[in-house]
């Protein structure tokens, strides 16, 4: 028996959750597309297994449906959807960057023999359009679901099971949690890139020396600035109270680095930079399939000056390229741990064997 899924949107976010489907045994993958060079261009490219502009063609008999539409749209998707005659037992998930909106249009829905359970996978780029979809977009990232109350919990194992595909990591959510975080650490970032590329582009001149001289760190807080505005502005629009909220304690942020600079208060600055690298230093390392695939490797290390030069000088002796070393646990009385994360899986495997020669206890 094969399992229609249909993916609502293909660009950059359906177009790599169709990837990392097709193919797989049993699966057909079929896309939406409104407009006909749209559909073309995703068979065309291997995309899809199959494309259609009819709306009714692809919804009905679906097993699953994604929806991946920008975010204003997904509830006019799901109004529509509900009319159909969907197969029974259909799991309809979305990949909105918000999640409260859609999770209460469907409770309200009140939809009856399938099942509606939020998704927002935690990856992403300011790129777009099915160009940009990759299978390894999702590599390593979390992938947030926000089962309504009284899920069945069939159905939510059937879309974790199938969400193993693109080899993310489940973590459920409340979906009006959801926003409150998300606003925090993805969508309040975008807005601060934006309106920081747009302060500079006001300045510069005639002779463009503000653009030229932008070196690594303009670059690295304002990539996102590139992401693509429509869907910039449902997300933003869709998250309204927790953004206002959020930039209301950012303007408090700004000033306080207008105090500190009216008052001469270095010692104030230094502290702000100081609490923001701890936490900063303290994220949790990103593997990212598509940007920076790491694997790696623990290992308890004695705790004595030179360990890290003495591991790094001999995995380099045998050609073996190390991407990052961290001591993540270090104190007198018991052995530290230290990370070593290798960009080729090869590399792991050559200083495991190595390492293990040397009788060190290595972890993978
Ligand atoms: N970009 C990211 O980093 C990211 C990450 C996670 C989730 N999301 C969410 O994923 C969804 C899709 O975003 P994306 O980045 O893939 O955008 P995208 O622009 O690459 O893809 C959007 C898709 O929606 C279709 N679409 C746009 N307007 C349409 C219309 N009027 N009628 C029918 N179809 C239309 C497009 O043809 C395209 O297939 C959004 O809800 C977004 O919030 C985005
Ligand atoms: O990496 C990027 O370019 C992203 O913007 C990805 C990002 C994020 O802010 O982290 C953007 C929107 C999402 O909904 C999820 C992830």
């Amino acid at each position: 028996m094969t399992t229609k899924i249909s993916i609502f949107g293909v660009g950059l976010i359906g177009g790599s959750l169709a990837l990392c489907f097709k193919g797989k045994p049993g699966i057909t993958v079929v896309g939406h597309a409104h407009r006909p060079e749209s559909a073309d261009k995703y068979v065309s490219r291997g995309v899809v297994d199959s494309a259609t502009l009819s709306f009714e063609e692809a919804a009905l008999d679906s097993d699953f449906i994604f929806l991946c539409v920008p975010v204003g749209m997904l509830e006019g998707y799901m109004e529509r959807l509900s009319r159909l005659p969907l197969k029974k037992g259909c799991i309809i998930t979305d990949v909105g960057s918000t999640k409260g909106s859609i999770a209460d249009c469907a409770q309200a829905l009140d939809l009856q023999d399938v099942h509606f359970i939020g998704g927002h996978p935690m990856a992403g780029s300011e790129r777009s359009g099915v160009e940009a979809a990759s299978s390894l977009l999702f590599e390593n990232a979390y992938y947030v679901l926000t089962p309504p109350p009284g899920v069945s919990e069939e159905a939510y194992e059937a879309l974790k099971a199938l969400l193993v595909h693109t080899k993310a990591q489940i973590v459920r959510l409340d979906p009006h949690r959801h926003d409150e975080i998300v606003g925090a650490i993805s969508h309040l970032p975008h807005i601060i890139a934006v309106a920081l590329v747009n302060q500079v582009h006001g300045y510069d001149s005639e002779d463009s020396l503000y653009s030229t001289l932008a070196a690594g760190g303009f670059r690295d807080i304002t990539r996102i600035a590139s992401s693509e505005p429509v869907i910039w502005r449902d997300i933003l629009l869709n998250n309204r109270s927790v953004m206002l909220q959020l930039l209301k304690d950012w303007n408090e942020e700004v000033s306080e680095f207008v105090s500190m600079l009216e008052t001469g208060d270095g010692e104030a600055i230094e502290k702000a930079f100081e609490e923001a690298s701890g936490f900063r230093n303290r994220l949790p390392e990103r593997r990212k399939g598509m940007i920076t695939p790491l694997f790696d490797l623990h290992i308890d290390v004695p705790d004595h000056p030179g360990i890290i030069g003495r591991i790094a000088t001999e995995l380099g002796d045998q050609g073996i390229n190390l991407s990052n070393v961290q001591i993540i646990e270090s104190r007198e009385d018991v052995p530290g741990i230290m990370r070593l994360s290798f960009r080729q899986e090869s590399d792991m495997e050559r200083a495991k064997e190595l390492l293990q020669r040397r009788d060190y206890t290595v972890y993978v």
